[in-house]
């Protein structure tokens, strides 16, 4: 039978699912999913405490919900423990085995595991999922002060929703400036400004690695001897691709499970796409990226063999306290022409040859973004 396998209910898996049925392919599906399969947009997990959210709310569907709209098999709390590529079967933790004909994997990424030391480590908490925004939900009622480990992307869309809450928050990590991965410090510095306003405390460049347990709840003294305490820490220091399945079944693996332009990997019968997938060299874990691959490759699936084309992918930070729009450039060679004003900043970055390559935009300066991105068609196409 021409059974396709979808491994994850995340976006990306029951977004591939869903462009099949719009291509009014009706092959039998099965999805499993180590989750309860609820279809829900994960972005919302860093901004709804502040929309007074909880795990429910953010529900858009339950996996019956699902099951009936996709007209497929969704197999839930259900690990694939094992992918044996030759027989083309998987293995359950429910003891079942699965035989595919076509294989997606769509198993995400898991946040990763400092390795902290100190009596209160292993309370850190992490959040990555719905079931892990419960807990984090339940844990912050009567809390006044939490930590937040990792002044990156993800921690200072937490911060930001629990300023919003009324939650004293201190930002720490060995970052130079919050967000440094993804924008330059001028930007950073300006989200930094204005949550510091809002009641956040910076803690750069100075994190020792060690969170301990204390009479009132957590306690860690910092590289310059300052202590800084907690009721609540969430360490939130950014996600890598699960690829420990793909590996173990001798699949092409780098920093992403390998795919080519196809979203195939190295078994001609095995695709992967969204945070898990690095497409044709690259690991791109936002929710665009997986939209256009799952649309191509729902093309692909059905007989139209169709590359993933990349559009210009802008990434929008939630600190809607000063809200962040970037066209990241990695670590291209160049410059950026920065301009500051009350407002927030405004770069755009340029290649070693004055090529418009990339662009930050911050506080209102972020309404600017189809502007920005015009401008970098058309210089695009000159
Ligand atoms: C807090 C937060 C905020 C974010 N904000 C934004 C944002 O504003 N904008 C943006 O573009 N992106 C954002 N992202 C990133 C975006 O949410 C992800 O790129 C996207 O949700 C990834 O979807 P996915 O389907 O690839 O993975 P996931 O949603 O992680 O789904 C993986 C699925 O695989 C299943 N699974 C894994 N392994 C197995 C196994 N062995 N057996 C069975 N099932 C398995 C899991 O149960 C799950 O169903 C954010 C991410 C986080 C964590």
């Amino acid at each position: 039978m021409n059974r396709l396998v979808i491994i994850g209910t995340g976006l990306a898996g029951y977004g591939l699912a869903k462009e099949l049925r719009k291509r009014q392919d009706k092959r039998p599906i099965t999805l499993i999913s180590s989750d309860d399969g609820a279809s829900y947009s994960k972005p919302m997990l860093s901004s709804a405490l502040a929309q007074n959210k909880d795990a429910a709310a953010l529900v858009m569907a339950s996996a019956e919900q699902m099951m009936a709209q996709l007209e497929a098999e969704i197999i839930t709390h259900t690990q694939v423990e094992q992918l044996d590529t030759a027989a083309r079967t998987l293995q359950l933790s429910s003891g079942q085995s699965i035989v595919y004909h076509t294989l997606v994997l769509a198993v995400g990424a898991n946040p990763i595991q400092l390795p902290l030391q100190g009596s209160g480590a292993a309370e850190v908490m992490q959040v990555n999922s719905l079931a892990d925004y419960a807990r984090w939900r339940t844990r912050l009622q009567g809390v006044e002060r939490v930590m937040v480990i990792g002044p990156g992307l993800i921690g200072c869309e937490f911060a930001n929703d629990l300023l919003k809450v009324g939650k004293q928050v201190s930002l720490i990590g060995p970052d130079p400036w919050p967000i440094s991965a993804l924008i330059p410090e001028a930007a950073g510095r300006a989200v930094q400004q204005r949550l510091a306003e809002a009641g956040a405390t910076w803690h750069l460049e100075t994190f020792n690695g060690a969170i301990e347990k204390s009479a009132q709840g957590f306690v860690t003294e910092l590289k310059n001897g300052q202590v800084v305490e907690g009721d609540l820490v969430l360490s939130a220091v950014g996600l890598r691709p699960n690829i420990a399945l793909a590996q173990a079944a001798g699949l092409a693996v780098n920093r992403g499970i390998v795919t080519d332009a196809y979203l195939q990997t190295s078994d001609p019968h095995i695709y992967a796409l969204g945070d898990c997938a690095e497409v044709e060299g690259r690991n791109l874990p936002y929710v665009q990226p997986l939209m256009v691959a799952g649309r191509a490759l729902a093309a692909t699936l059905s007989g139209e063999a169709t590359a993933v084309v990349y559009p210009l992918m802008p990434v929008a930070i939630k600190t809607s306290l000063h809200p962040v729009v970037t066209l990241p450039v990695g670590k291209m060679e160049g410059r950026w022409a920065l301009s500051q004003g009350e407002d927030g900043v405004l770069g755009r970055f340029f290649d070693q040859q004055e090529r418009l390559q990339g662009f930050v935009l911050t506080g209102s300066n972020a309404a600017l973004k189809g502007q920005l991105l015009k401008e970098m068609e058309e210089r695009a196409a000159s």
